[in-house]
């Protein structure tokens, strides 16, 4: 007698349940389904005074889970819009925007509200817009995780006392967490403010000019610090700046210009097999989903490209060169 289980007992799956398997399996995935924060063509209109401004104009940009990324670009380029919309706070005007695989896009106001709660965290400029001044370092800290709305059992308040010392520990801030904003320097403040932002676990951490009011060491302290959280943590953090420093200081940064991507240095860290290390970097410009590609402004300049270019195929290249027909 044979022991094998018929068809459509609870070992063996259904027709039905292997021809929807095999149809979910074959659906299209979203674009950026897997990474982190995935941008395709997101434009950002405001209305001021009956003018339009098209802050972001089609901007692509894609972030892996556990990446570590600045944003740079001339002031009015569109970063702060572009992290305001990553942070929930504002809503694109057409495009898709995910991060974490939640489209910003169709979230209702209760899911935005969780959303900034808990899949974001955010990092502000001014120091004192990161912090309640009349609470301490380690009551900031724990408020986010009361707001979640976690019930308030002894065991709730242990667990959120002990991710509050990880965290403050972590940032090296340990021994002043009874100390109130005012009594903290503005690099402490800002330790403690990522830590707030980190205090309720969040898929993304994201900075605009957290260096901005700081002087040049203390910048460097917590740009280590942001770096400390991607690498302990394997938090994805994404820092908007105009910090030059930055750059040498994060693999992968990504510029902005007139509200699109338009390239990004990648820097590689190699150790050769006598222990020296040895950085590369190199500049690469975006491609986008129907072939565009912005040159930088200085190779056309040099060699007085405008309006069209030739472009041949070769074996493993394209080569762009002057129109000749001019
Ligand atoms: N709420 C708003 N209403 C109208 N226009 C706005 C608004 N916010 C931004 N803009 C415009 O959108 C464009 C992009 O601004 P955004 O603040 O994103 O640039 P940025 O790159 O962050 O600049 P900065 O480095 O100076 O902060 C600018 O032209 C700006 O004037």
């Amino acid at each position: 007698m044979s022991t094998e289980p018929m068809p459509g007992s609870a070992d063996v799956p259904s027709l039905q349940e292997l021809r929807s398997r095999a149809l979910a399996a074959a659906a299209p995935r979203p674009y950026g389904a897997d990474a982190a924060i995935a941008c395709d063509r997101v434009v950002k209109i405001f209305t001021a005074d009956r003018v339009e401004v098209q802050a972001l104009q089609g901007l692509d940009l894609t972030v892996d889970r556990g990446d570590l990324v600045a944003l740079v670009g001339a002031s009015g380029s569109g970063k702060s819009t572009l992290l305001n919309i990553l942070a929930g706070l504002d809503a694109p005007t057409a495009g898709s925007a995910r991060v974490d695989g939640r489209d910003l896009l169709a979230m209702s106001a209760k899911e935005r509200l969780r959303y900034r709660r808990e899949v974001v965290g955010f990092v502000w400029q001014q120091t004192a817009r990161n912090l309640m001044p009349f609470l301490t370092a380690e009551q900031n800290v724990a408020l986010p995780m009361q707001l979640r709305g976690e019930r308030s059992t002894p065991a709730a308040a242990r667990r959120r006392r002990q991710r509050t010392a990880e965290l403050l520990e972590a940032l090296d801030i340990g021994e002043l967490a009874r100390r109130r904003p005012a009594e903290l320097s503005g690099g402490q403040q800002q330790r403690v403010a990522i830590a707030v932002a980190l205090a309720n676990e969040p898929a993304v951490l994201l900075a605009d000019e957290p260096t901005g009011e700081l002087d040049t060491d203390t910048a460097a302290g917590i740009f280590d610090a942001f770096r400390t959280v991607n690498r302990e943590l394997a938090t994805t953090v994404v820092i908007v700046t105009h910090d030059p420093m930055v750059a040498g200081e994060v693999r992968r940064t990504v510029a902005i210009r007139d509200g699109r991507t338009s390239s990004e240095v990648l820097r590689r860290t190699r150790i050769d097999e006598h222990g020296t290390e040895t950085v590369s970097e190199r500049e690469y410009v975006m491609l986008d989903r129907t072939g565009r590609v912005q040159l930088p402004a200085a190779f056309l300049t040099a060699l007085g490209m405008q309006h069209r270019v030739a472009a041949d195929l070769a074996t493993d290249h394209i080569q762009l060169r002057p129109d000749d027909t001019a």
